[in-house]
């Protein structure tokens, strides 16, 4: 009998429904598209509400359930397939004002709705072969195995978040996590990583309580991971090369990125899940280097008080800015404007916008900078165009993200390192990061580090590379499979 899955190998993808996760996973799917991968994509019936709401639709005629955000990449020839699943929550239902509820449903009730829906898909066309998904789900390995597909992971954030997450038992048992009295002295034992502080961990690793729903999907996921047949990191093999050997010693992992749209796929497929503003005549009458780029990422809150320093303290620098201040920027119970008096003294240097298109807007010329909170999309664009960075983590892999940023690669430096956070040192810190010594020095070595990226992304590069290396091994393993499914026939 032929073996037609390696010609062409067929993935469900399934993406963490928030859109730092949506985005790098429609990217890959792209690229996967590209080099011959049939995809068939799934979002949740929310995320794509959330998607077809923000954007205006060409079909616009077609109802909601109908409109297919991959219908563009299938015109240009791609084979990608578009299916929602529901979470298990109306489209209704508020999941961040409602997020321990949402996060048990998640746990408990998404599985099972993925589990029919792959079940459906498998029978439907026998030539999926692959379920790539996203790291934090805790259900790929047993969908994977009940549907004999080749279990891949994808993890959104640098390879060392992977690898302390990977290693939570050496922290437990070394005493720097969930001991009554954690260690606070430097760690050196996590394999690939030659030394981290415990205030660079990820901020769970950083609590005292230990057993919350975050907490939960963490172990739980990474327990699963293990499972996994490969795991494709969005981050590029120079930046983290020492992290990502000690990994492969484990299990197979390929750093990809940065997973970035291209020029050609921006246009076609919509990803962006809240209306987008457009800065570009306003950004365009800007000189050159001169307006800095302010954005907390998608879905996480601040605190009042650190907004208005902000606020204050840009006022205070004199640059020009964008900044995204998105409504729920500081609650998800009401939303958030700037009070008028800091408003009107900000107003005449900055434009205030509740969303946009982030990698538009970086990528112009007008921007020096980018005031960001870390998320690893936000730091991975921002090398991509060159524009250095000044670190205000929040939450999750943040912190450790900034020491990557500000320690490790030398592309951008912290915005406060005791709290509380006050307006005069936020006009020194801009300052720093857009004009004089500084700033030279910190673009210089910005610029290294966005050839990488490109270096990495180019034919001969490492992300291209270990792509096609990746696409080799399942293309194997498929093979494998296929043997072995004949032979217990
Ligand atoms: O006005 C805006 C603001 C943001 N973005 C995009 O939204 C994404 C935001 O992603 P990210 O910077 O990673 O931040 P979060 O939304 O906070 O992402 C979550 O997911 C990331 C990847 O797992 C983690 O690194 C973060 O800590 C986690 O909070 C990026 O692609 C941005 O380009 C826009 O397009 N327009």
């Amino acid at each position: 009998m032929e073996n037609t899955y390696t010609k062409k190998p067929h993935a469900i993808m399934i993406p963490l429904h928030y859109q730092g996760h949506v985005t790098p996973s429609v990217n890959l799917a792209i690229k996967l598209a590209s080099k011959g991968f049939i995809i068939t994509f799934v979002n949740t019936e929310i995320v794509h509400h959330q998607i077809t709401k923000s954007k205006s639709f060409n079909t616009t005629e077609l109802e909601e359930k109908d409109r297919d955000i991959f219908a563009g990449a299938r015109k240009s020839g791609l084979d990608i397939r578009y299916k929602t699943v529901s979470d298990g929550f109306p489209l209704s239902f508020d999941r961040f004002l409602n997020a321990k509820q949402f996060g048990e449903g998640s746990l408990h009730v998404f599985p099972a709705h993925v589990d029919e829906l792959v079940g459906n898909l498998v029978r439907e066309d026998p030539s999926v072969s692959c379920l790539i998904a996203d790291t934090f789900f805790t259900w790929t390995s047993w969908i994977a195995k009940k549907y004999k597909l080749i279990n891949v992971s994808f993890w959104t954030e640098p390879a060392l978040v992977f690898t302390l997450y990977y290693h939570v038992d050496l922290l437990i048992q070394n005493g720097h996590f969930a001991s009554n009295d954690n260690r606070e002295d430097t760690i050196e034992y996590i394999p690939g990583v030659k030394a981290i502080e415990p205030k660079d961990l990820p901020s769970f690793f950083q609590s005292t309580d230990t057993n919350t729903l975050r907490h939960r999907i963490i172990y739980k996921s990474f327990e699963d991971v293990k499972a996994a047949d490969f795991i494709l990191c969005n981050t590029v093999q120079e930046l983290e090369s020492d992290t990502i050997s000690a990994i492969q010693d484990k299990q197979p992992i390929y750093a990809i990125g940065p997973v970035l749209p291209s020029e050609f796929t921006k246009s076609i497929v919509p990803t962006s899940l809240k209306a987008e503003f457009d800065c570009s005549q306003w950004l365009n009458s800007k000189p050159q280097g001169s307006v800095l780029y302010v954005s907390f990422g998608s879905a996480l809150p601040s605190k009042k008080s650190d907004i208005e320093e902000i606020a204050h303290g840009l006022a205070l620098s004199g640059v020009n800015f964008i900044w995204v201040l998105r409504p729920d920027a500081v609650s998800y119970e009401e939303p958030y404007v700037l009070p008028l008096e800091i408003e009107d003294k900000i107003k005449d240097k900055g434009l205030i916008v509740q969303w946009c298109n982030q990698v538009e807007v970086i990528s112009n010329p007008a921007i020096g900078g980018f005031l960001t909170h870390c998320g690893w999309n936000s730091v991975m664009e921002s090398l991509r165009c060159g524009v250095p960075l000044l670190c205000f983590p929040l939450f999750t892999d943040q912190p450790t993200n900034r020491k990557l940023v500000v320690d490790d690669l030398r592309v951008g430096i912290n915005l406060c390192i005791r709290e509380p956070l006050t307006r005069s040192e936020v006009a020194q810190k801009i300052n720093r990061l857009m004009s004089g010594k500084s700033a030279e020095e910190l673009r210089k070595e910005t610029m290294k580090v966005r050839s990488t990226s490109e270096k990495a992304l180019a034919i001969a590069g490492s992300s291209e590379k270990n792509l096609c290396q990746f696409i080799d091994d399942v293309k194997d393993k498929i093979s494998e499979l296929f043997l072995e499914n004949s032979n217990n026939r």
